[in-house]
């Protein structure tokens, strides 16, 4: 039997110059499919994805636990907070060659705040720390809290980072792909357009659906007669019984999904056109051939699945 595909969200956290940037840079590496942050209202900024061969890590950026000491330094912490309690790991990063502080133990302790999260210690910029040096790290790491992974790693020579993904890829839920993999950075406007609509359609039931739905956008048709972009869209569930969920009585959810990601669109000023999701029958699952119903679909969504054709 081969292993389920697991995607989710890992958001990475330490205290300043532990090699965070440079570690998330490596792990996504060529396969950027999202560079630039995307406003969202759970997720907060996405830094990349990495594709593996059976899932998928989103990075998701925080902008760093610290002690607040100004308004802004709360309202900071107010973002971190919402982004930590809705990811699935939390990578608290420690540099190999320097002890434990008291910055280290101040976010440590701020992790207990996010119990949905799994905690994983990543030991960093090992390539330039003595074998011994590493191994106490380790020690001291470890009696922090129960991790339910440790991994040693260094971003610039490329070292543990495969096991760190499989580390982390190990603890996510059970998924389809959340993102295409066919996405680049120039197609962002698609990812965007799709995350909204994931939003939309997540929106009031999130608790039921936490990652079981995805969203890719099929085609974007700039109307030549209006100033219109009709945008058609596939959700995916890994249910049956999730279909009705975001369907809703006489496609009454999928209509308000469609309505709710026009005006967040419209809001959010994403570039391209004004935009109207044609309705089809029922929002915003149909294509232009489509014949009949949305195709709202449960298996996979990865690229080469039957599905997306
Ligand atoms: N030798 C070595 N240096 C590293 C490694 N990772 C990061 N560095 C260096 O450590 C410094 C800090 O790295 P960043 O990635 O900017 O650290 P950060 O935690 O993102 O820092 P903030 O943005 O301040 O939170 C940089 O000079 C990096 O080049 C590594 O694996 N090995």
């Amino acid at each position: 039997m081969t292993d389920p595909h697991r995607a989710g969200f890992v958001s990475f956290v330490g205290r300043p110059n532990v090699g965070k940037s440079t570690l998330m840079n490596a792990l996504v590496g060529e396969k950027v499919a999202i560079t630039s942050p995307k406003p969202q209202t759970t997720r907060r900024a996405i830094r990349g994805v990495v594709h593996a061969a059976n899932g998928q890590l989103i990075i998701v950026d925080t902008p760093g636990i610290h002690r607040p000491r100004t308004l802004l330094g709360e309202r900071l912490n107010d973002l971190v907070a919402a982004t930590l309690g809705d990811v699935d790991v939390i990578a608290m990063c420690f540099p190999a060659d320097e002890p434990i502080g008291p910055g280290d133990r101040f976010i440590n302790a701020q992790l207990d705040d996010y119990p949905r999260a799994k905690k994983v210690a990543v030991i960093t910029k090992v390539d330039r720390t003595p074998r011994d040096r590493v191994a106490d790290q380790l020690l001291a790491v470890s009696q922090l809290r129960e991790w339910e992974s440790l991994v040693p790693t260094s971003a610039t020579d490329g070292i543990q980072l495969d096991v760190l993904v499989s580390e982390l890829l190990a603890l996510m839920p059970e998924s389809p792909p959340l993102y295409g993999e066919e996405t680049t950075t120039e197609e962002s406007r698609t990812d965007r357009i799709a995350e909204l609509i994931r939003e939309a359609a997540l929106e009031g039931v999130s608790d039921e659906l936490p990652h079981s739905i995805a969203v890719t956008v099929e085609d974007l048709v700039e109307r030549e007669d209006k100033d219109l972009l009709e945008i058609y869209a596939s959700i995916f569930v890994e249910r049956d019984s999730q279909k009705g969920i975001i369907i809703g009585g006489g496609g009454s959810r999928l209509k308000s999904v469609g309505s709710r990601a026009r005006r967040d669109r419209a809001a959010r000023r994403l570039p391209g056109v004004p935009v109207a999701a044609r309705e089809g029958r029922q929002g915003v699952a149909a294509r232009p051939e489509a014949a009949g119903p949305p195709r709202l679909l449960s298996g996979r969504a990865d690229r080469d699945s039957p599905l997306l054709r």
